[in-house]
C-alpha cells in the first residue's frame, strides 16, 4: 500500500471522527484538534460570551488566543506577513468583545482597548482548528490553547483527518436513492441523489432524457443558492442559469445537472448573508468573503467529478462562464470537450457583482 492509500476503516473513522467535531463546534462545545504530540483545546469564536470565554480560560494553563486565517487579519490590518493562519493575544485577557471584534466583520461591539495586541504566526496546527469551523460553516474563527493532556469529555480530532476530509467524503459519495421528477420544460427528467458513507454533505444530479454516454454530455455544475434558485432573488444570476440550464437541455434532447451542496461558493448560506450585509455596506462579493475570513471562493470539484463518473460520463460540454470549473474537472480526470457559454440578462441589483465575478476572478462573460 503506497503512503496515500488510505483503508476503508481509515477514511470511516477520520469521516465520523470530524462530522462530531462539527456537531461539537455547531453546538459550542469545545473540542481537542492534535498534530502529531502538539494538543490544542479550540472552541469557535462565534457564539462566544463571557461565560463561555471564562470556562474556556479555566479548562487549561495555556495562554489563550483567538485564532484568525491570514484573510481576516489581513483585513483587520493586523497581518504583517503573508501567513496563512495568525495568533491573536491581548496584553490584557481578551473579553468576549474583543473575540467578537476579531472574528465577525458585521459586529458592531468595539473592543475597549485593542491597542496592545500581540500578533504571531498561526501552526498547522491551528490552521486544521480553523479548516474545522470552515467545515462547520461557521465563522473562521477560534478560541485557542495549547494543552498538554486530552481532558475527558472533550471529543480529539486529528489534523490529518481534518484535511482529508472534503476528499475523502468525496471519493466515498453513493448513490443512495433516484426517482422520475417530471420538470416544467422537461417533462423527461430524473433525480439522482448522492451522499457519503458518513451521512455528509448531500449532492444530485438532474438528468433530462436520456443522455448518450458515448458522446461528450451537455453538463451543468450548480452550486447551491437557496437565495437565487428558491426565492428568485435578483442580488446573483443562479436562478436564470439554473432554469436556463434545463431548458437548454432539454432542447439539446438531453443533459446532466449536478445541483452541488456548495451554498455561498462553499460558506454557507448564514455567512453569505453576512457578505450580502458587508456588501451592502461597500465591500464587492469577493472582498466580503475576504472580510469573513474565507477565501474568495471555497469550492471544490472533486464531488463533482465523482459523480460524473458514478453516471458513466467521461466527456463533457461543460456549460459555465467559470474557468475553474473547466480546470478543475479536467484535474478529476473528466475530458471537457467544449465549454458552452452560460450568460443571462442582467439586472441593476446583480450588475455589480457579475462585473467583479469577471474582472476578480476572470469569468467569461
Ligand atoms: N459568498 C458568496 N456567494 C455567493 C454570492 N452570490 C452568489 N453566491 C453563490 O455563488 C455560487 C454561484 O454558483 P455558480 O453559478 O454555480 O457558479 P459560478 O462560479 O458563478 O460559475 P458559472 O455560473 O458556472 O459561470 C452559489 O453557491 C451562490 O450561492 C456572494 O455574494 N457571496
Ligand atoms: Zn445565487
Amino acid at each position: 500500500m503506497s503512503p496515500t492509500q488510505h483503508t476503508r476503516n481509515e477514511i470511516d473513522h477520520a469521516l465520523t471522527s470530524v462530522d462530531r467535531a462539527i456537531a461539537d463546534l455547531r453546538r459550542g462545545a469545545a473540542v481537542v484538534v492534535r498534530g502529531g504530540h502538539h494538543l490544542i483545546l479550540m472552541l469557535a469564536s462565534e457564539g462566544v460570551g463571557p461565560e463561555s470565554l471564562e470556562q474556556f480560560r479555566l479548562a487549561g494553563e495555556g495562554d489563550v488566543s483567538v485564532a484568525i486565517t491570514g484573510k481576516r487579519a489581513r483585513a483587520l490590518g493586523l497581518a504583517d506577513a503573508g501567513h496563512d493562519f495568525y495568533l491573536i493575544r491581548g496584553s490584557r485577557s481578551l473579553q468576549a468583545d474583543d473575540v467578537e471584534y476579531l472574528s465577525d466583520p458585521t459586529s458592531v461591539s468595539q473592543p475597549a482597548d485593542m491597542t496592545q495586541l500581540k500578533v504571531s504566526q498561526g501552526a498547522s496546527i491551528e490552521g486544521a482548528g480553523l479548516l474545522l469551523t470552515k467545515l462547520a460553516r461557521l465563522l473562521p474563527a477560534a478560541l485557542t490553547m495549547p494543552i498538554d493532556h486530552e481532558p475527558a469529555g472533550a471529543l480529539v480530532v486529528d489534523v490529518k483527518d481534518i484535511e482529508s476530509y472534503k476528499t475523502f467524503g468525496a471519493q466515498q459519495l453513493r448513490i443512495v436513492s433516484q426517482a422520475r421528477v417530471p420538470l416544467e420544460g422537461a417533462e423527461q427528467a430524473r433525480m439522482v441523489a448522492f451522499r457519503p458513507g458518513d451521512g455528509g454533505s448531500e449532492h444530485f444530479a438532474i438528468l433530462i432524457g436520456e443522455p448518450d454516454l458515448t458522446q461528450p454530455v451537455l453538463v451543468r455544475l450548480h452550486s447551491e443558492c437557496f437565495t437565487g434558485d428558491l426565492l428568485g432573488s435578483l442580488r446573483c444570476d443562479c436562478g436564470s442559469q439554473l432554469r436556463g440550464a434545463i431548458e437548454a437541455m432539454s432542447e439539446a434532447g438531453s443533459g446532466i445537472m449536478l445541483y452541488l451542496g456548495q451554498e455561498g461558493r462553499g460558506i454557507g448560506l448564514v455567512n453569505k448573508l453576512r457578505a450580502y450585509q458587508l456588501q451592502d455596506a461597500g465591500y464587492d462579493t469577493i472582498d466580503a468573503n475576504l472580510q469573513l475570513g474565507y477565501d474568495e471562493d471555497e469550492r471544490v470539484y472533486l464531488p463533482a467529478a465523482q459523480m460524473l463518473k458514478l453516471l458513466g460520463v467521461k466527456q463533457v460540454k461543460l456549460m459555465t462562464n467559470n474557468p475553474i470549473k473547466v480546470s478543475a474537472l479536467a484535474h478529476h480526470g473528466i475530458e471537457v470537450t467544449e465549454r458552452v457559454r452560460h450568460v443571462f440578462a442582467m439586472n441593476e441589483h446583480n450588475v455589480g457583482y457579475l462585473q467583479t465575478k469577471a474582472v476578480k476572478a476572470g469569468h467569461l462573460i
